[in-house]
């Protein structure tokens, strides 16, 4: 197994409990579910561009958000712009670009829209990853180069893309396969510290559901926050307090296919 792909097949025992259901949690406290999508929400797939997104993702998360009083947010490190390509996302709040893009159900923005990247930045990105194979995901405030098409040279590609954020001032994020360039201080954890001074998550205690390394700071945020962080599949070390298997089961544990409140 590639360690830098943490999302090839899981072979170690889990090690974090499975949460109390949703239900139960609900009979206790008004709770704020925070859901990364990749990975989360949605299997991944070979490419950003393939993954396969139930038709009814947008209308599911619409009715569990109306059940949760509207304290459900999607973060992601997608840009909110790529998200609304897969999936129907009005009428839910949203935060993109790795936490720093986010906006109210209402369409209210919170906080500053981040800047893209300069022409050098992508010049450069975009050469290297002709040179290597690499796939160039360019996005609204940043740009991501996958290797998981040629796993052989992501110890590279992270060495160059640290190398240029560095010299660059900005920020990377490691991931599935993936090195990215964000904006300084694009976080999960910003975006759940955001949404939680604002209502109706205010007061609310704050679960942090994800799979990847950029969603320890969401998992860190919610247990600061009061409450607690969801990992998917496994990971050493980990903020999380609970893990849930795979997606299915995260769909299960949301109530998302089934009608029960
Ligand atoms: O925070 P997330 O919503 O989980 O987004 C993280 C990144 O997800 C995407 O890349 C990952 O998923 C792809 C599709 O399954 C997969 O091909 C890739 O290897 C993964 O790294 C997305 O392309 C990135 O922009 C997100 O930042």
């Amino acid at each position: 197994m590639d360690p830098r792909d943490t999302s090839a097949p899981e072979t170690r025992a889990q090690t974090l409990p499975a949460p109390p259901t949703l239900a139960e949690l609900l009979l206790t406290t008004p709770v704020a579910l925070f859901l990364d999508f990749d990975g989360t929400l949605v299997e991944i797939a070979d490419t950003p561009d393939t993954i396969e997104v139930p038709g009814e993702l947008g209308p599911r998360l619409r009715l569990l958000a109306s059940r949760m009083d509207g304290r459900l947010a999607i973060v992601s490190g997608r840009s909110i712009d790529d998200i609304a390509t897969h999936f129907d996302s009005e009428g839910l709040a949203r935060a993109g670009s790795h936490g720093a893009s986010r906006f109210a159900a209402d369409g209210a923005r919170l906080g500053e829209e981040p800047a893209g990247l300069d022409d050098d930045t992508v010049q450069l990105l975009t050469a290297y990853a002709d040179k290597t194979g690499c796939h160039l995901e360019r996005k609204s405030h940043g740009a991501a180069l996958h290797f998981r098409q040629v796993p052989e040279a992501g110890d590279a590609a992270i060495a160059f893309a640290t190398e240029l954020a560095r010299r660059k001032g900005l920020d990377v994020k490691t991931g599935k396969a993936v090195i990215e360039l964000v904006q300084r201080g694009a976080t999960k954890a910003a975006a759940v510290t955001a949404f939680m001074a604002t209502e109706p998550f205010k007061g609310a205690t704050p679960i942090f559901i994800g799979d990847d390394v950029t969603d320890e700071d969401g998992f860190r945020s919610a247990t600061a926050h009061g409450g607690f962080g969801i990992l998917v599949g496994n990971r050493d070390g980990s903020a999380a307090r609970y893990a849930l298997p795979n997606v299915p089961s995260v769909h299960d544990w949301l109530t998302m296919w089934s009608d029960a409140k």
